[in-house]
């Protein structure tokens, strides 16, 4: 029997325990931001425990960031969470990408883009997001405030080894469908639990064909289907990603060589495969409010087949046989940490150029870091955005799940890049329809969703 790629990260980083208990686990790197991290360095302070390694901790600003005038904090909470987080890593001296700097993003965009996430790595976070990072070939996962704390205390994390399960992603991706639409497809198809109680392994020549930030878009929504790691194997396209970035390792020749050995021996080590034909896959958009409620968007929306299903037409204010066309888009966002990266802003943008947003829609482009905003306006893509009369913002996670300013209002419908569609997620009573930028872009031009494999250029 050979080893999956998770096994691999999992064997490199035992500290203790037998297989099959809870294992304590080394932890390469923790990443922190303002949310989830209070109460882990308040436990710290009430325990006279300091930081073990600083260093293999980073810290960012990103959920309660004003994306309008980012030093402009109205909201007492949030003002409070981020003034805490800079005092607190004064205190433990730890890196932080404060406001204004940057460096300053999206946890999950920042960590790649400054070359901190490494094929091999255990990483974590306080933030269910954070198997974004497992699209490099590392162990990603998203901890509690008390593990938080255990990490920042001891650089290690109890855990229990999931199964391993492997997607077989093949077929080439059709015109206007993107690895956003592959994710939301593999979800809507298998359901938002398919993978409970597994780390998930993206394989196959879908897969290897998607760049970077595309696969970071697939691994990110892992935790929508209900596991919390999800992976990749790195190749050349990761090597080539991480080169030259701030943190990359000094001697890149010989991490290339160990990151070499990060590979699924064979598929007949997963304990269970899931076959995603994406060949006939058409552009996807959520209906419901959850991930998995989400169709193709000429499908129909489904009858009602449950209670789950009667609450979420009723707070979406759809009904069952309309399709995505008939959503009265208002609102449009663009941004997130699965969508909120320089390719996805020039997939809008392309779309953009020329046109002019629906008179009925506001549309929000929030870039996911501060390096996304101004490699952004280098290629005038804010410019494109303006002109077409969307609104360009600070990075922040932003209306993603609403905790600054950015709400959209009850009752109105937003095409979103985001990755949640729960109730309340982007305001109170707010209704989110999760799709790819280039869909959204075209539902705001449009006051609805369109199908864009009539227009979509690639
Ligand atoms: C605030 C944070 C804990 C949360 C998460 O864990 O994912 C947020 O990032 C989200 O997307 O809902
Ligand atoms: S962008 Fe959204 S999903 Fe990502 S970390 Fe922020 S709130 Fe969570």
């Amino acid at each position: 029997m050979g080893k999956t790629l998770f096994d691999k990260l999992w064997d490199r980083h035992v500290v203790a325990g037998e297989p099959g208990e809870p294992q304590l686990i080394y932890v390469d790197l923790q990443m922190l931001h303002e949310v989830t991290s209070p109460q882990a360095f308040e436990g710290l302070r009430q325990n006279h425990r300091t930081v073990r390694h600083p260093e293999k901790n980073f810290a960012t600003l990103d959920h309660n960031v004003p994306t309008e005038d980012i030093f402009n904090i109205q909201d007492a909470i949030s003002r409070k969470q981020i003034e805490t987080l800079e005092a607190n890593v004064k205190e433990f001296g730890i890196h932080l990408c404060d406001l204004g700097d940057k460096e300053q993003g999206i946890v999950h965009v920042i960590g790649p883009e400054l070359g901190l996430t490494n094929p091999g790595m255990v990483i974590v976070c306080g933030d269910s997001h954070t198997a974004t990072h497992g699209a490099f070939g590392a162990m990603a996962f998203g901890i509690g405030t008390s593990e938080v704390e255990h990490v920042l205390a001891t650089q290690t994390i109890w855990q229990t080894k999931p199964k391993n399960m492997g997607v077989h992603v093949h077929g080439k991706l059709p015109k206007g469908v993107y690895a956003k639409d592959v994710i939301l497809g593999l979800i809507a198809r298998e359901g938002v639990a398919f993978g409970n109680g597994y780390s998930v392994e993206y394989y196959g020549e879908t897969i290897e064909g998607l760049t970077m930030e595309e696969r970071m878009s697939i691994c990110n929504m892992t935790i929508e289907g209900g596991a919390k790691y999800g992976c990749i194997k790195p190749d050349q396209t990761t090597f080539d990603y991480i080169k030259g970035r701030k943190y990359a390792p000094e001697d890149y020749e010989t991490a290339v060589a160990d990151w070499k050995m990060l590979y699924t021996d064979s598929p007949d080590d997963f304990d269970k495969i899931i076959d995603f034909d994406v060949s006939d896959l058409a552009p996807q958009v959520s209906w419901g409010t959850n991930p998995g409620m989400t169709v193709g968007v000429t499908t129909p929306f489904p009858e009602i087949k449950d209670e789950d299903d009667r609450k979420a037409y009723d707070y979406i204010g759809l009904k069952p046989g309309q399709t995505a066309q008939d959503i009265p888009v208002t609102y449009a966002f663009f941004g997130s940490c699965t969508n909120g990266r320089l390719s996805d802003l020039k997939a809008a943008a392309k779309v953009m150029k020329g046109h002019h947003i629906d008179p009925k829609v506001t549309a929000w482009v929030v870039p996911g870091s501060r390096q996304v905003k101004l490699a952004a306006e280098e290629l005038g893509l804010d410019k494109i955005f303006t002109d077409a009369g969307c609104e360009w913002r600070e990075p922040g996670c932003s209306a993603c799940l609403a905790m600054n300013p950015d709400k959209i209002p009850a009752g109105e419908h937003c095409a979103s890049t985001t990755n949640r569609n729960f109730e309340g997620r982007q305001g109170v009573g707010a209704r989110t329809h999760l799709a790819s930028p280039a869909m959204v872009a075209y539902a705001a031009l449009n006051g609805h969703f369109i199908d864009i494999r009539k227009v979509a250029e690639s």
